[in-house]
């Protein structure tokens, strides 16, 4: 068995990727964010206040009849950003591109933080971390993911995201005339909860690779590629008009710039991001400055290969060999 759904750009920054989920019976069709980077699948629901829900579609588990409360169980989850939510738990069935997980935590959420408020377009996220990373007590929960990988054909999923395009998630199957080149495989570290690797190394503007190596996450639910200072440097330096701008929090350049393209290594393959994924967006309508795709990991702890990097590759979630695939798009 496979599933395959469709996923779309929030906005014209591909800020985030909404991909449609349905849940309970009659099916409640909510847009959730897939998030690779965390573990909970958690909702919008007629438990959130009413003024936090304002605008977002809700899940009701009172209308479905094949809901159930997981009795005693509550969770609560901050992200690396600092936004937030926290409730309590159903099972209830739940439908990814066609293929449906029968009895799945679904993390009522009844507290939200305001980025979440503010974010409209999704009405919550789909954890497809590692279940490590589940934050629901006294017993943690599996992903959908993971509940789902057993009856599978193979115990993996693809991510296909675009630049304001259609892209997919695949569950089960490896679509490989998605990609351009050979996929390079290389070991994944599930221990936090993410889907962690190692690049051998990288380049600007196509130069050949050096051997400094970086060691990151694979995280379809954080926007931008988040990388050591020595490497952001090293790319912007090639940037003419680049710049640390204090209230952007980033490095910003004047949107006309040529931009250089970003290669890393990966599993004896080559990843190279086109250097228009690096123009993410204008700092506000109209304005002639752009923030960069790429900006500093340092505040953060660990590097991100965020949807700037995956956009640029068929990237395959391999959980039966514990490993990551990269293929050039
Ligand atoms: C770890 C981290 N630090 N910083 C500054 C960022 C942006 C991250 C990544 C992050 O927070 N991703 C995220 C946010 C909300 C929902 C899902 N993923």
């Amino acid at each position: 068995q496979t599933g395959s759904a469709n996923t779309n750009p929030s906005d014209s920054a591909d800020d985030e990727y909404i991909t449609n989920v349905s849940i309970g019976t009659p099916a409640q069709v909510l847009p959730l964010d897939f998030d690779t980077g965390s573990s909970d699948l958690w909702v919008f629901s007629s438990e959130t206040p009413k003024s936090s829900a304002s605008g977002h579609v809700t899940y009701s588990p009172s209308k479905s009849s094949t809901a159930k409360k997981l009795s005693g169980a509550s969770w609560s989850i901050t992200y690396g950003d600092h936004s937030s939510s926290s409730g309590d738990v159903y099972t209830d069935k739940v439908t990814v591109g066609g293929f449906s997980v029968s009895s799945q935590a679904v993390e009522s959420a009844t507290k939200v933080s305001t980025q979440f408020v503010q974010d409209t377009v999704i009405s919550g996220l789909l954890g497809l971390g590692f279940d490590v990373g589940n934050t629901v007590k006294p017993r943690a929960q599996k992903t959908w993911f993971s509940n789902a990988a057993n009856s599978l054909a193979q115990p993996l999923f693809t991510a296909d995201l675009k630049h304001q395009q259609t892209g997919s998630y695949n569950f089960g199957f490896i679509d490989t005339t998605l990609a351009k080149g050979p996929i390079g495989y290389t070991p994944a570290d599930g221990s936090e909860g993410y889907w962690g690797f190692t690049a051998t190394g990288y380049s600007v503007g196509g130069a050949k690779l050096n051997r400094n190596s970086i060691t990151g996450i694979a995280d379809t639910g954080t926007t931008l590629l988040l990388l050591d200072d020595d490497v952001v440097n090293a790319y912007y330096n090639n940037v003419e008009s680049a710049q640390y701008d204090d209230s952007q929090q980033g490095v910003v350049f004047d949107c006309s710039e040529d931009l250089p393209s970003f290669s890393f290594g990966v599993g004896g393959t080559t990843i190279t991001i086109p250097g228009s994924l690096i123009n993410l967006t204008p700092v506000s309508d109209g304005s002639s400055t752009c923030f960069g795709g790429l900006q500093s990991s340092a505040d953060i702890g660990i590097n991100i290969f965020g949807d700037v990097a995956l956009k640029a590759a068929l990237v395959v979630f391999d959980l039966g060999n514990e490993r990551l695939g990269w293929a050039q798009k």
